[in-house]
């Protein structure tokens, strides 16, 4: 009798949902997800409990475990945003992380199917990656495609994919004020495409549907000290500029493009618009600075490379607001947290 197919991936994936909601969305994700280990960061009120579905095979964490793991370290971990689900990539012991939020479903394809999103952040993160020249066919490790000519066959064996971040149709991953302006926009574009993003370019990474090698770049995915200084929904942007220009020194990369989840809820842009009032200013400033890192040689890790930034940060951007001394601090107490627990 045939054997069913192990899921791939089942013992070196978890699954990281950081929420504040019921997370009634699993049962969409049932014939995915229900493989895999869950682990649930659980935002606001810890007293409250949060309803999982039946059958999954689940952690679940509030504010009292974290303060109980990190101790001293815990305000590292930042509430009243997605930055909480950092702890879960924290206590996860697994080489994969696989981070969706909440209020994303079940996309389908062109043809109607649905997409197994798991399924295809795995192929990306499994295949290499292409920082150095661009593939004008898109993925070349992608089957029925390859390198087009030109491409050197020197860089033909590529770099190994540190992060795979996939995208969303329906509510579209807009600021405020773009949302403010285009209330009914809908993303129905499904583009059949995955890229590596190159070497030298920023990109706004989102939290959303994004996967990783947690051995290969893990200490860089931190979400920041977010919840109370109006750098709110910069969350993800954060770990994704940090993480982007530490790929770039350690020769590692980054995919975007497929798959897509169906993202369900559009946040009221009067309350998004006060969260992310000072990241709007900000942002000017911060990506020139992440254009200018340069890492000394001695940084030859994750960790090594992110507490370099975290001095970079005080010195260069302490000077825009104090806000940026405590993010320094919190990216060294976080450093500090992740070799106390994966060492
Ligand atoms: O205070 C909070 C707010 C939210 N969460 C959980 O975080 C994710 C994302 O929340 P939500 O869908 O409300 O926000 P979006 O603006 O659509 O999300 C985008 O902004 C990012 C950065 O904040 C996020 O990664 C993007 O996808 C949900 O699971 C909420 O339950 C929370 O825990 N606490
Ligand atoms: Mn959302």
């Amino acid at each position: 009798m045939a054997q069913p197919a192990t899921p791939p991936l089942k013992h070196e994936l978890d699954i990281v949902i950081p929420t504040m909601r019921n997370l009634h969305f699993l049962e969409m994700w049932r014939p995915f997800f229900e493989p895999y280990h869950l682990i649930i960061v659980q935002d606001g009120d810890p007293s409250k409990s949060i309803q999982v579905p039946d059958g999954f095979d689940y952690e679940l964490y509030n504010r009292n475990d974290v303060n109980r793991v990190l101790g001293p370290n815990a305000n590292c971990i930042a509430f009243k945003d997605s930055a909480c689900r950092c702890f879960g990539f924290l206590m996860a012991k697994k080489k994969y992380i696989f981070t969706i939020d909440d209020d994303c479903f079940v996309a389908k394809d062109p043809s109607g199917r649905e997409i197994n999103a798991l399924q295809q952040h795995i192929e990306n993160l499994l295949t290499p990656s292409t920082p150095f020249f661009f593939n004008t066919l898109y993925d070349p490790y992608r089957d029925g495609t390859d390198f087009v000519r030109g491409y050197p066959f020197s860089l033909r064996e590529g770099v190994p994919t540190a992060i795979s971040h996939g995208l969303w149709l329906n509510i579209p991953d807009y600021d405020t004020p773009t949302q403010l302006v285009k209330p009914l926009e809908r993303n129905t574009r499904y583009v059949d495409a995955v890229v590596t993003v190159p070497k030298g370019t920023l990109f706004p990474l989102c939290g959303m549907n994004l996967a990783f090698n947690r051995e290969l770049i893990g200490p860089a995915m931190y979400f920041g000290l977010i919840g109370d200084a109006s750098f709110g929904r910069c969350d993800d942007m954060w770990a994704g500029w940090c993480a982007k220009v530490i790929c770039d020194h350690l020769s590692l990369g980054v995919k975007t493009g497929l798959p897509y989840v169906w993202h369900n809820e559009a946040n009221n842009p009067f309350d998004t618009m006060k969260k992310e009032q000072k990241g709007i200013y900000w942002l000017e400033q911060i990506i020139p600075f992440f254009q200018s890192v340069v890492f000394p040689k001695e940084c030859t890790t994750v960790q090594r490379c992110f507490i370099e930034l975290s001095k970079l940060v005080k010195e260069k951007l302490g000077p825009i607001d104090p806000y940026f001394h405590q993010l320094g601090d919190s990216m060294v107490a976080w450093i500090e947290s992740w070799e106390e627990l994966n060492s």
